[in-house]
């Protein structure tokens, strides 16, 4: 995907091979998170010191790598979306004029609160090897937290691609819906009941072979890393209703960013 040529980024067959591809890095990143303890002192409030800080050692580890990554453009991107919009740096390396591609709020949409809330309580208990701390491995929870943070975030603000192109696909159903903020029909209009079920499928399929030694036959019955499931399950039951989430909030908006011609040409 080439966010330099918009046509390309909106084209809903693109879209959804990327969001494909992204299964992957979400599957290896919590078969990584897997290895270690669940480690709640990662999560709780202000139980390291950290001078002029306020909040979890995964907020302040977070922070600081959100920081660095802005220097280097990371949050120029369209497809990318701080934790942290307001405490960024300017870039170092020259900006790049992207083309407009999605509505001028786009960045004002924003679900990663949610996605770190339910990733700290929904997602490590259910994936870490054990309960409990584990001293010696804190820095490394914490590193592959924001791994598999960034990871899901993207994917889940992919939402904003999906929602544009569905929208320019059919302009007068959704300039309807969203005049009369239909929240439901904008819902039932962007789901696709045979896409999810595939992706859940193939979750189960990827999570097994990632998660498992190649080199051992089935005959060795070899360990799964990672319950399949349990990665199917998150995905069903938090990862495709953010997306989703992510597409309404930006769909109900999009009248703000359209011609007052074209809105009374379908209402
Ligand atoms: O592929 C789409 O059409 C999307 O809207 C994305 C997505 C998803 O999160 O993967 C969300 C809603 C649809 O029901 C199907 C899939």
């Amino acid at each position: 995907m080439d966010f330099t040529k918009p046509e390309t980024v909106l084209d809903l067959n693109n879209i959804r091979q990327a969001l494909v591809r992204m299964e992957d890095s979400i599957v290896f990143d919590l078969i990584e998170r897997s290895q270690f303890f669940s480690s709640p002192s990662v999560y709780e409030p202000n139980k390291f010191k950290i001078p002029n800080f306020n909040g979890s050692f995964l907020d302040w580890a977070l922070l600081q790598m959100e920081r660095a990554h802005s220097q280097i453009r990371r949050y120029e991107a369209p497809d990318e979306t701080p934790f942290f919009p307001n405490d960024l740096l300017p870039t170092i390396l020259p900006s790049i004029n992207y083309p407009k591609i999605l509505a001028n709020y786009a960045d004002e949409i924003n679900v990663n609160d949610n996605i770190k809330k339910f990733y700290v309580e929904e997602i490590v208990p259910q994936i870490s090897c054990k309960e409990g701390e584990q001293q010696e491995n804190l820095g490394s929870v914490s590193t592959q937290d924001i791994e598999c943070l960034q990871a899901i975030s993207r994917r889940i603000h992919f939402g904003k691609f999906v929602a544009e192109a569905k929208y320019q696909n059919d302009k007068p159903l959704y300039i309807k819906l969203i005049k009369e903020a239909d929240v439901d029909g904008i819902e039932a209009s962007i789901t696709n009941s045979a896409v999810e079920q595939k992706i859940l499928e193939r979750l189960v399929i990827k999570a097994e072979s990632y998660g498992v030694d190649p080199s051992l036959r089935y005959s060795q019955n070899p360990q799964s890393k990672i319950n399949p499931q349990v990665i199917a399950k998150l995905y069903k039951d938090w990862i495709i209703p953010l997306t989703k989430k992510v597409e309404i909030d930006y769909l109900l908006r999009r009248l703000e960013d359209e011609d007052q011609s074209q809105i009374e040409k379908y209402v």
